[in-house]
């Protein structure tokens, strides 16, 4: 029996006379990770925004664990994990360790289990010798690192990143995918966009490709490669994005 856990039908966008999203029709099933790849504008932090209830679509519907996204946002805001590359939204005067608290208790997460997972995390991360430093003081990466830790403080079964390793260097952008793999195996299901192909072959079930708000493929890589004749991914995208 398939546990869809995001189904997206009919969805559209539209801010004022851009159509971010047109007609957009996907599922995915617990357990996936799922690549969200296209150019620049295709509509992907769209799409997760409205996934993670922070907008609303213009028409159709998007469904995470079951639940309508515009019906029940606190819902699914409490089994969600999201995070976006470009504003992390972290307090700057808090330190890294505060940022992460201050949301695990908003979450109901006992101290001992949010102490524990920020302990392990941060090591893992090597984030430690900065925990304990004003977030506005952090370097880029660092900032990026502590939000990575505060979208899983609370173990949400659904994890949406945007673009999750801008400003990680390559020591930190493997151990995020190291991470990724753990929280895969543990079950997690989980959306990514990301331009860098690596990323993609290293840690992705599945692949959706937007071109102009239009979901021009979702489906295993595997089945990608068949369909565009190749096995390079970065070749795969420069037919269908150009450049
Ligand atoms: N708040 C907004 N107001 C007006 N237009 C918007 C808004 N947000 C997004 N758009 C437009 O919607 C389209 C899709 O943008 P979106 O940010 O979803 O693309 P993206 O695939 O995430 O791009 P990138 O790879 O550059 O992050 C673009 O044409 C963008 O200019």
């Amino acid at each position: 029996m398939t546990d869809k856990v995001i189904e997206v039908s009919n969805l559209e966008k539209k801010f004022d006379k851009t159509i971010a999203l047109k007609k957009v029709d996907f599922s995915v099933e617990r357990g996936e990770v799922v690549g969200l790849l296209g150019a620049n504008g295709a509509g992907k932090s769209t799409l997760l925004q409205i996934l993670s209830t922070l907008i609303i679509p213009s028409s159709g519907e998007a469904k995470v664990l079951g639940k309508n996204v515009q019906s029940d946002p606190l819902y699914v805001k409490k089994h969600i994990g999201l995070l976006f590359g470009n504003d992390t939204g972290l307090y700057h005067r808090l330190t890294a360790y505060e940022n992460i608290s201050y949301f695990a208790e908003f979450f109901g997460v006992p101290q001992s289990i949010y102490d524990q997972r920020i302990k392990d995390w941060a090591e893992r991360l090597q984030l430690t010798p900065h925990l304990h430093k004003p977030a506005g003081a952090l370097s880029k990466g660092n900032h990026q690192k502590t939000a990575i830790i505060r979208t899983l403080i609370h173990d949400p079964d659904i994890i949406f990143f945007d673009e999750p390793t801008t400003g990680l260097d390559i020591s930190a952008s493997l151990s995020f995918q190291d991470l990724l793999k753990d929280l895969k195996a543990e079950g997690k299901t989980i959306i990514f966009s990301t331009h860098i192909m690596e990323e993609v072959e290293a840690l992705c079930s599945q692949v959706i490709i937007l071109q102009s708000g239009i979901v021009s493929f979702q489906g295993t890589l595997t089945k990608l490669y068949e369909t565009m004749q190749t096995n390079n991914l970065t070749e795969v995208m420069r037919k269908v994005i150009g450049g």
